[in-house]
């Protein structure tokens, strides 16, 4: 007899299938405390468990706990974090130490990524954390010209990009407008509403009325016209299997 493996990841009040969100472009907004790091957590865990490989761009070191390959030094050769990729480990880069060497290792290390996804094409998902650093709206840099790429054109080499901010108003428009999954977590700043009002197909009142009554965890889930209030279960810290939370040496 086998065990029949599961395709389903378990979000919390939603359960989606593998192969609804792989090499989809993916919106998790909201203000500061309102859980957007932790659905973003919850999912980069499912999408481990279904063997799908993300990078993770982690500014603040939030993303301990994931079955993922940490790296905060870059002195390393970028060819060889994606080949990490390409063989279906999970990567964090903790950005925390921002300079311009980090800035030059991200930039040659996603324009790897996006040559070597031509060639050897296998289902990742890039995470951005702080978003609206990376790709922001009305500013262009090496940087953002590779992750706008990826995040537009990414689907037909297997890449899926994962956008969590808390600025939404910030993020690179283009993008956000054509993502095709959305958790949206409370926001307060009218700018930011107005972002929700263009995304949802709601009416304005509504919007508000569903905004305000929400609590850490709540988000409004939006896909293919599909919209749900869904409750985000809690990212478990310390997970019984940690498969490598130290630092990388490679
Ligand atoms: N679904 C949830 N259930 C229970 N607690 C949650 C949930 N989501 C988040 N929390 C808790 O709320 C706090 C804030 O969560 P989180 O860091 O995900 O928010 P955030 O929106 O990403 O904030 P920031 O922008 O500051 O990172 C954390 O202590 C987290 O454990």
């Amino acid at each position: 007899m086998s065990i029949t493996q599961s395709y389903y990841m378990d979000l919390g009040t939603l359960t989606l299938e593998k192969d609804q969100v792989i090499r989809k472009c993916i919106a998790i907004l909201g203000i500061r405390g309102s859980g957007k790091s932790n659905t973003a957590k919850v999912f980069a865990e499912e999408l481990i468990k279904e063997k799908v490989p993300l990078v993770i761009v982690d500014p603040d070191g939030e993303y301990r706990g994931l079955e993922a390959i940490i790296f905060d030094k870059f002195n390393v050769d970028p060819e060889e974090v994606v080949n990490l990729l390409m063989v279906g480990k999970s990567v964090v880069l903790d950005v925390n130490d921002w300079n311009e060497e980090v800035f030059k290792f991200l930039t040659t290390f996603f324009n790897i990524l996006w040559e070597t996804s031509k060639i050897y094409r296998r289902d990742i998902f890039v995470l951005l954390e702080e978003a609206h650093e990376f790709i922001p709206q009305g500013t262009r840099t090496p940087l953002s010209d590779v992750l706008v790429r990826i995040a537009l054109r990414g689907r037909k080499r297997g890449i899926g990009m994962i956008l969590v901010s808390q600025r939404s108003a910030k993020v690179n428009k283009d993008v956000l407008t054509q993502s095709e999954i959305y958790f949206l977590h409370k926001v307060v700043h009218p700018v930011d509403v107005r972002v929700y009002k263009e995304i949802l197909p709601l009416k304005s009142r509504e919007i508000e009325a569903e905004i305000k009554a929400m609590e850490t965890g709540d988000a409004i889930f939006y896909k293919d016209g599909e919209l749900r209030k869904v409750r985000i279960r809690k990212f478990d810290e310390f997970p019984s299997v940690i498969q490598s939370g130290e630092k990388a040496e490679i």
